[in-house]
């Protein structure tokens, strides 16, 4: 999607160079920059210190690191080493298990020799597959939008929670997909953009929307419920880290209360959903999908500019108060009205899930 009058992607490698380019995500909104990465260490480490953040994003950087990886070495131990050390990085968002599995399938009957060639591409086609998944789910999401303002013929008004546009994925976003669409298509939008703390991510949908010249509001995480009570929300669009079988849809933390209020003042709330998502050996959400705990340094200080629009970090509390800062959470598949998937709008719930991706009956492990 475009920044300022150009287009780009959130990654883009140069195979030929060993480097792989990403959108440092920790620096905006307030700077655009992008950093190279050339080894798999940096790799994890852009993952880990969220420089690339967003269940597929997560998952394709990954992929890279691991083309890093054995472009330097190409060895078993090489491999098995970068994908453990990837794989460690965080642990909510399946999209990160799958990049890798499907790494490691790809290359393991591959001779050391021509592993690199064969790792740079299949980190490409993933890529490139996340923008064509993301594309039709853009497509599917729109047609919703159009309903709703066919039914309406006024502005459709949008809550999103985090960031799930195109800098969480490679192109496109997943969440905000179908809005760039409706917009280019004319259609009048507005999204409400919860802020999304301690990360902040609602300022990265914010930023988004505005180089593309979509109109929005930010909001505090708490202001969803009271603007759906004032029938301000239509839809409310979100992205997902994990949907398991059963359709319950972890993703952001604070998701699941966006969820209970549309539910409770009748908006309907869809998760997009693309199928690397999908997590089809979760049986049960709330114990089987491990939820990242993060530092608690990001619930003690916020982050902003000084007057002099310097990077600045403020405490806002001390060591002497406890805090706990869990990552995501899950909303059940029942206050789900539909996942947004690139097949189609599907109810969230085991049988339908199955209907369009009937090859995981047989078997609790999804393969592509
Ligand atoms: C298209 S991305 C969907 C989700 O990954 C997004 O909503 C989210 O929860 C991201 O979490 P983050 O911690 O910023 O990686």
């Amino acid at each position: 999607m475009k920044v300022g009058d150009r287009h780009y992607r959130s990654l883009w490698a140069e195979p030929d160079r060993g480097r792989v380019h990403v959108i440092d995500q920790t620096r905006l909104p307030h700077e655009f920059e992008v950093k190279t990465l050339t080894t798999v260490e940096e790799a994890v480490e852009a993952i880990r210190a969220m420089r690339v953040r967003g269940a597929p994003l997560i998952g394709v950087a990954a992929a890279h690191g691991v083309a890093l990886a054995v472009d330097r070495d190409a060895s078993n131990a090489s491999l098995d080493r970068a994908v453990a050390a990837l794989r460690a990085t965080r642990p909510t968002a399946v999209n990160l298990g799958w990049a890798l599995d499907r790494m490691q399938d790809k290359l393991a009957n591959v001779k050391p020799l021509k592993r690199a060639q064969a790792a740079w591409a299949e980190a490409q086609a993933i890529a490139d597959e996340d923008v064509e998944l993301n594309e039709a789910i853009g497509r599917h999401g729109l047609a919703l939008i159009e309903r709703e303002h066919a039914a309406r013929r006024r502005r459709i008004e949008i809550l999103t929670h985090c960031n799930a546009g195109w800098i969480a994925t490679v192109d496109w976003g997943t969440a905000l997909a179908p809005i760039y669409m409706a917009h280019d298509k004319g259609i009048p939008v507005h999204v409400w953009v919860d802020e999304t703390r301690p990360r902040n991510q609602g300022l990265l949908t914010a930023w988004e929307l505005r180089q593309h010249g979509v109109p929005h509001t930010l909001v505090t995480d708490n202001a969803g419920g009271h603007l759906m009570q004032h029938g301000k929300v239509d839809m409310v669009f979100v992205g997902a880290d994990r949907v398991t079988r059963r359709g319950d849809v972890c993703n952001k933390i604070g998701t699941y209360l966006k969820a209970l209020a549309a539910r409770d003042n009748d908006v309907p709330f869809y998760a997009a959903v693309p199928t690397p998502t999908i997590d089809w050996k979760i049986e049960d959400a709330h114990r089987d999908i491990p939820i990242e705990e993060r530092a608690a340094g990001e619930v003690r200080a916020v982050r902003g500019l000084d007057a002099h629009g310097m990077p600045v970090e403020v405490a806002i509390v001390g060591d002497e108060t406890a805090v706990s800062n869990p990552g995501f959470d899950v909303t059940p598949a029942k206050l789900v009205t539909g996942l947004i998937t690139e097949k189609g709008i599907v109810r969230a719930n085991e049988r339908d899930l199955l209907e369009i991706w009937p090859r995981s009956q047989e078997s609790k492990a999804y393969v592509t």
